[in-house]
């Protein structure tokens, strides 16, 4: 579903954010991706989603290749990938409705579906009746809850997380990643990112290691070799 090879990015400042980086992250996956502040995370979900473009390398996101793919692609590639932030990104004086909403209001749906799915998706993310609210008057869960709503409002086959549990306590923690499992268990691949190793170690899945920019194989003393598991 995902499948990296030999990517680097250097950004125009000449610093390298990743250095031949390969991994395979199958359909139906859930993974996490662990590294340091700067280890390349955010950069790396900045390639999934073609907001940025490796230096060299290779990107296949459902069998297309990033670096051939048409401007006039691009929009549809995202839609197919909810992307989650830590910091929500959401619009504070519009109601979670209108957050929800809004990528599908983006794209012209007529109101009634717009108002079925709206229902739907807060209806999973446990924040049914909380519509008209404004994101301000909710907790720093819920407004994560907000957000999740809002990436996966289109269906996505793909969701990437950002640190989503960063401001969290365990409890609310564990909630958070708990929504992204049943996603998961519904057949969406799902991409982690966090520093934080009590729910890697609760959930078991398979994880990703970056340091300064390169995978770790932790079977080894971390001297940054590449990960032969990430070769097949
Ligand atoms: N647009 C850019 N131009 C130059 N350097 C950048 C740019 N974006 C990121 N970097 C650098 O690339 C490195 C990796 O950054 P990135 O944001 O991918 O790390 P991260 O693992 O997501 O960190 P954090 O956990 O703090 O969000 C950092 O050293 C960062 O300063």
């Amino acid at each position: 579903m995902i499948k990296l090879s030999h990517v680097t990015k250097r950004y125009p400042n000449g610093h390298e954010a990743l250095h031949d980086v390969s991994f395979d992250i199958a359909a139906g996956e859930m993974v996490f991706l662990a590294g340091h502040s700067g280890a390349g995370k955010s950069t790396l979900f900045k390639l999934i989603t073609r907001i940025e473009k490796p230096t060299s390398g290779q990107i296949l996101v459902d069998n297309q290749n990033l670096s051939r793919l048409r401007d006039n692609k691009i929009p549809a590639l995202r839609r197919d990938i909810g992307v989650i932030f830590q910091d929500h990104k959401l619009l504070m004086d519009r109601s979670v409705f209108d957050n929800v909403a809004l990528p599908l209001i983006v794209i012209g749906m007529p109101h009634d579906e717009i108002q079925k799915r709206v229902r739907a998706a807060l209806g999973k993310v446990g924040l049914s009746g909380k519509e008209k609210q404004l994101p301000i008057t909710l907790s720093g869960g819920e407004q994560q809850r907000v957000g999740i709503a809002r990436a996966v409002i289109n269906r996505p086959s793909i969701l990437l997380a950002d640190e989503p549990t960063g401001n969290l306590d365990d409890a609310l923690s564990d909630e958070i990643i708990d929504i992204f499992a049943d996603f998961n268990r519904v057949g969406v691949t799902v991409m982690i990112a966090t520093h934080d190793f009590r729910q890697i170690e609760r959930l078991g899945n398979r994880t990703i290691h970056l340091a300064h920019g390169q995978l770790m194989n932790l079977a080894q003393p971390v001297t940054h070799q590449p990960n032969p598991e990430a070769e097949s």
